[in-house]
């Protein structure tokens, strides 16, 4: 028989229960006890869910309290010394690893004064994971038992879970070595393997009868040596005797199956949404004991499965190995798509049709499972239905708009490039914006307090008008307006108040996007997004945003910067369409987006930053694909771009520190100003910048944490920066936007780094 099987479910909760208890913990309004009864009930109605939908096999430790990839750092005691030096508890601990932590003496207690560590982007989602961390320090070994424990748990309720691990060669490929230390990750494998045996055994002992284990760098372009490691890790993880699904997703294997021959492990588990073709490579290296685990319904989006083509992909899976090795499984953890489509009822009924989210995605899963065991006949109803919603789809009028299709027909090359190069047109922007050197400027947004969000939840519930809303967000700019002029900041912003995303929020403002109310996803910790879904032809009927940035122009003499969300942005954190190429997607945007820049200019609006910090995350995981990307994706940020006066001065921001993959993507933007967050990790971007031919802001501080660098900190990163940025190039400003910050903390960085950047120009003058 075929079993079906989750890979990983969302944790945070059908009303985010997990964010509201953490965040609560956090503020020191619920006990750590609270907490993990939060976590536990939590855990406990998801497995049920789940069983309840009729999947097979469902998994354990796939929960976090923060972040899943971390908790495998606490678990093998990849643990930096600075996290341990306070005496925290082990909970504290752990949270200090995810958000940092800064506390003054108190109650006999030390201070506490420790940033995170480094977060970054899970493949090419809009997840992240705190990158692990090893030194010659690192001593591997298990010091934790969750994910025992939670296997446990699920059992007491008499539910069999299949826990899920990421592999020990996934972990140390993306983890990096602390800055004075000289060890490779990747030659700790043998050390951290035999840590793993030590927790495979205990999972076995627990009753676990096989073990998802997740490599999903095998998806990647990798070094051979990482390849080579393959083989011995994976027999040294064997003495454990536990029967191990490695688990692969998010794209074709390629040449790396080879390694996966010969593995001694009980099962693959391949990708066939994003790869189809993961079938047949996979068929011609599989022993004849191993199982087939098929990818077959997409954890990355919200688009029904058709089952047509599922049911026979899995067919062919069967008539090769036989019905008793094949598992019908979710293409990756579901981790990336909200909970459910329940009380979505504000979605169109003809549109809801299209879409199945991770509740419904579950069912899906179980129903082509009994399509394939007990034939067709058993869910003709369910098979009807699911071909007539994409029928229905296929023929919609909102997939194709003709006046969309027109206008990106009549696209020229000149729309895409600006009529000056940047040296003459910045110079021109000097004159007329009169900046001093190192000018100061943030990002977009300041904290969305409570009360922003409360008002703005008032308003959407019709509590409030839409005059008492407008008469609110005008209230916030103005005092936003004021702070920024008496912080002393130059090149000031509106703060961003009226926007609840800054993707949802263009979304909602154009043709084409439907969106949720409570479609919740996970971006990282206990932050979360509600991302809009294209589902047809885009295009923006009218302004999004000049009414407000008009208004905070009016009330300053100093240059205001207007603030959009980039193509690429807009369409990596919406729900893409699946039946329309990306690019032609990201074209339709930018016309939109074109529009939105030039109503900009007319309103008397210089400065205009287009936010992509997307680009990077939407690099094909593999190299072979980048080019093609990396041209549409420049095309469509200078198409919305291009259409400026020389002295409208074009900003874009970039939230990541890989830069050198994607430096020729950026210079190819054209802009002006570009800034991009930098402070945490390390400075490496340092070695690059000098070859950045336009105006570079490198972040200062980390706004991930509340922690506050002191002025001094401040400068020696500006000291830094002008060793290899010209000094009439080097923009000042944090890492990204402050939203997420409380105004302590945002005042007294904002103070701190118009501090440190006065003494940089006395010394510099
Ligand atoms: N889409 C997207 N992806 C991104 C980013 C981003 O900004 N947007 N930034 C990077 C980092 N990721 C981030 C993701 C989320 C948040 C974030 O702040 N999320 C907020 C929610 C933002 C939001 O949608 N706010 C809405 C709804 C707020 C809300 O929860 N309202 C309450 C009612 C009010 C209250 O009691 O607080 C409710 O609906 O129940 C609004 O302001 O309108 C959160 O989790 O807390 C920040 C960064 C990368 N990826
Ligand atoms: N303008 C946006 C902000 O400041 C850019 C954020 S990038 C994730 O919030
Ligand atoms: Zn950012």
């Amino acid at each position: 028989m075929v079993q079906s099987a989750v890979l990983g479910f969302p944790r945070i909760g059908k009303n985010r229960e997990l964010k509201k208890a953490t965040e609560a913990y956090w503020s020191g309004k619920i006990s750590a006890d609270e907490l993990n009864t939060a976590a536990k009930n939590l855990r406990l109605e998801h497995w049920k869910l789940q069983k309840d939908q009729g999947v097979d096999i469902v998994p354990s430790n796939d929960f976090s309290f923060y972040d899943q990839i971390m908790d495998h750092s606490f678990t093998f005691n990849a643990i930096p010394e600075r996290y341990l030096k306070y005496d925290l508890t082990p909970l504290d601990t752990y949270f200090a690893m995810g958000r940092g932590m800064q506390r003054p003496a108190a109650d006999g207690k030390p201070a506490v004064d420790v940033p995170s560590q480094e977060m970054v982007k899970w493949f090419d989602s809009n997840y992240h994971f705190l990158r692990p961390e090893v030194s010659d320090k690192t001593e591997f070994k298990l010091n934790s038992t969750k994910a025992v424990d939670e296997f446990l748990e699920a059992k007491q309720a008499n539910i069999q879970t299949r826990p899920v691990l990421l592999g020990p060669v996934t972990f140390l490929y993306l983890a990096k070595a602390t800055k004075e230390s000289s060890v490779k990750p990747i030659d700790l494998l043998p050390k951290l393997a035999s840590a793993y045996v030590e927790l495979l055994k205990k999972l076995v002992e627990a009753g676990a009868e096989s073990v998802q284990i997740d490599e999903p760098i095998l998806a990647l372009d990798l070094p051979k040596e990482v390849l080579d490691s393959y083989k011995s890790t994976y027999e040294t993880l064997a003495q454990a005797g536990a029967k191990l699904i490695l688990t692969t997703y998010f794209g074709p294997l390629k040449q790396n199956i080879e390694i996966l021959k010969g593995l001694p492990v009980a099962g693959i588990h391949i990708d066939v949404c994003r790869a189809p073709e993961n079938l047949d490579d996979t068929l011609s290296i599989l022993s004849d004991k191993q199982v087939l685990s098929v990818g077959i319904v997409s954890g990355r989006n919200i688009w029904k499965t058709d089952f047509q083509k599922a049911v026979a992909v899995i067919e062919k899976a069967i008539a090769a190995v036989g019905s008793e090795r094949v598992i019908v499984a979710s293409s990756s953890s579901i981790l990336h798509i909200p909970h459910s489509l329940s009380g979505e009822d504000q979605l169109k009924p003809e549109i809801k049709r299209w879409f199945a989210f991770a509740v419904e995605k579950c069912a899906e899963l179980a129903i082509l499972t009994k399509a394939v065991n007990e034939g067709p006949a058993s869910v003709r109803k369910e098979l009807e239905a699911n071909a007539a919603d994409a029928k229905a789809r296929a023929e919609s009028p909102i997939t194709n708009v003709k006046a969309v299709r027109d206008r990106q027909a009549a696209v020229t090359p000149e729309m895409h490039t600006r009529a000056t190069p940047f040296e003459k047109r910045y110079s021109l922007q000097q004159e007329s914006l009169k900046l001093p050197q190192f000018p100061t400027t943030t990002i977009g947004s300041f904290p969305q307090t409570k009360e922003i969000r409360v008002t703005r939840n008032k308003f959407v519930k019709g509590l409030i008008s839409a005059e008492e809303y407008d008469a609110f967000i005008r209230n916030e700019i103005t005092d936003v307006v004021k702070f920024q002029e008496n912080i002393g900041l130059d090149v000031l912003v509106h703060g961003e108040p009226e926007r609840n995303d800054m993707v949802q929020y263009f979304g909602e403002k154009m043709e084409g996007f439907v969106f949720t109310v409570n479609g919740w996803v996970q971006s990282y910790g206990s932050r979360c997004v509600r991302p809009p879904i294209i589902v047809g032809d885009v295009s923006r009927p009218g302004p999004m945003t000049v009414k407000e940035s008009a208004f905070a122009q009016s009330v300053t003499s100093k240059p205001m910067k207007g603030m959009l969300t980039a193509p690429i942005t807009i369409l990596r954190w919406s729900f893409p369409r699946d039946d329309v190429e990306e690019s032609i997607q990201a074209q339709q945007i930018a016309l939109g987006l074109r529009d939105e820049v030039l109503d900009l200019e007319k309103a008397g609006v210089r400065v205009i930053q287009c936010d992509e910090p997307a680009l990077r995350e939407g690099l094909p995981l593999r190299r072979a694909d980048w080019a093609q990307y990396v041209d549409y994706a420049v095309k469509a940020f200078r198409l919305a771009t291009g259409g400026v006066k020389d002295d409208t001065q074009i900003h874009s921001h970039f939230c990541y520190s890989d830069f050198n993959d994607i430096f020729d993507a950026i210079q190819g933007l054209d802009a002006d100003v570009v800034s991009i967050e930098n402070s945490k990790s390390d400075m490496k971007l340092m070695s690059v910048l000098s070859n950045y031919k336009s105006c570079i802001g490198p972040g200062l501080f980390d706004i991930h944490s509340p922690r506050v660098p002191p002025v001094e900190e401040f400068k020696e990163r500006i000291d830094a920066l002008i060793k290899s940025v010209p000094k009439n190039r080097l923009w000042i400003n944090p890492d990204c936007g402050l939203k997420t910050r409380g105004w302590p903390e945002t005042t007294a960085d904002l103070e701190n780094m118009i501090v440190a950047t006065r003494i940089a120009r006395n010394e510099n003058a």
